[in-house]
């Protein structure tokens, strides 16, 4: 559905991404990776906000450069998005829709209150944006990406700030927005990729450095990952994202691992989840 191919996109002297090239079916496809690492500028490009400095990209079979083909099948749920405070849900989206070319009001009216019907804010329609909480917020924004029905659907950080109940239903909401279409999902939290997507990519310094199942990125740890108990110096001879989570215990800390190295003292091989993976991939590559 998505064919990403050497893409490159420099910003004067910083090159963001560097000869990028991903192939996304239709399913839920998730974008993970540290501060900086490209993904909003990735998401950018393919919402057609950005031009790339060199590459190209196709969904389903059109050329990203043709704007006009290409527009109508794209939703986009940027990480900041302006919303209207003065506006209620109704009129906010009316006013998407009909930016977005729908010109007929029966239409817009029918897919404005089936949408608001989907994310669960038909009872809030008519109160003013500025009453909503973050959740909401979020939902609505996830309402307007759709209008159009798009057959793809871009969604940046959509989770980040949200509390976890509001997380885990915005994370349905999205899954049931992939049923039939292409969702890629940009994050920094691994639970919501490990609950939502099929495949995955971790974008670092711009690059392409996975891509592929969740197994295999949880794949990425094995033989990496120690449970030890480790004293005070032990503890502050491991670089921070070496520790993945410590307990304290009557003599120590009782720590998680992952290191390519057995820790000394009495250590036990652990099995990796996909948090571990990730962390193996990236290691000291990570900038935050
Ligand atoms: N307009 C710009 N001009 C110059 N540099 C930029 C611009 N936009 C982004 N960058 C730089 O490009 C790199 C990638 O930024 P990008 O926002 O794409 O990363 P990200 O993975 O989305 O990060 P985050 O998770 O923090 O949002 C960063 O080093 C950033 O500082």
């Amino acid at each position: 559905m998505i064919e990403i191919r050497n893409l490159t996109k420099s910003y004067k002297k910083h090159t963001a991404l560097q000869d990028v090239s991903l192939d996304i079916k239709q399913e839920m496809f998730g974008l993970l990776g540290p501060n900086g690492a490209g993904k909003t500028t990735l998401m950018r490009i393919l919402a057609t906000l950005l031009t790339p400095t060199k590459g190209s990209v196709r969904m389903g079979g059109i050329d990203l450069a043709d704007a006009e083909q290409i527009r109508p099948i794209i939703g986009y749920l940027p990480q900041y998005f302006h919303l209207y405070p003065q506006l209620t849900a109704l009129e906010f989206l009316d006013y998407v829709a009909v930016m977005k070319g729908m010109n007929r009001p029966s239409e817009r009216r029918e897919q404005i209150l089936y949408l608001l019907e989907q994310v669960n804010l038909t009872d809030k329609a008519r109160a003013k944006i500025r009453t909503f909480s973050g959740g909401m917020k979020q939902r609505l924004g996830i309402a307007q990406a759709l209008l159009g029905d798009p057959r793809v659907l871009i969604v940046d950080e959509p989770t980040a700030g949200l509390d976890p109940e509001e997380r885990v239903r915005f994370r349905n909401l999205l899954n049931q927005s992939s049923l039939s279409r292409t969702v890629l999902l940009s994050t920094h939290i691994v639970a919501d990729i490990e609950s939502s997507c099929s495949r995955v990519a971790v974008l670092s310094r711009g690059q392409v450095a996975f891509a592929g199942s969740l197994t295999e990125l949880q794949a990425c740890a094995e033989g990496k990952v120690w449970e030890a108990e480790l004293g005070e110096r032990e503890f502050a001879a491991y670089k921070p994202h070496e520790i993945v989570s410590a307990r304290r215990t009557g003599h120590g800390m009782l720590c998680r691992i992952v290191s390519e190295s057995r820790p000394a003292g009495d250590s036990i091989p652990v099995r990796p989840t996909l948090e571990d993976g990730y962390l193996a991939l990236i290691g000291g590559d990570r900038r935050d």
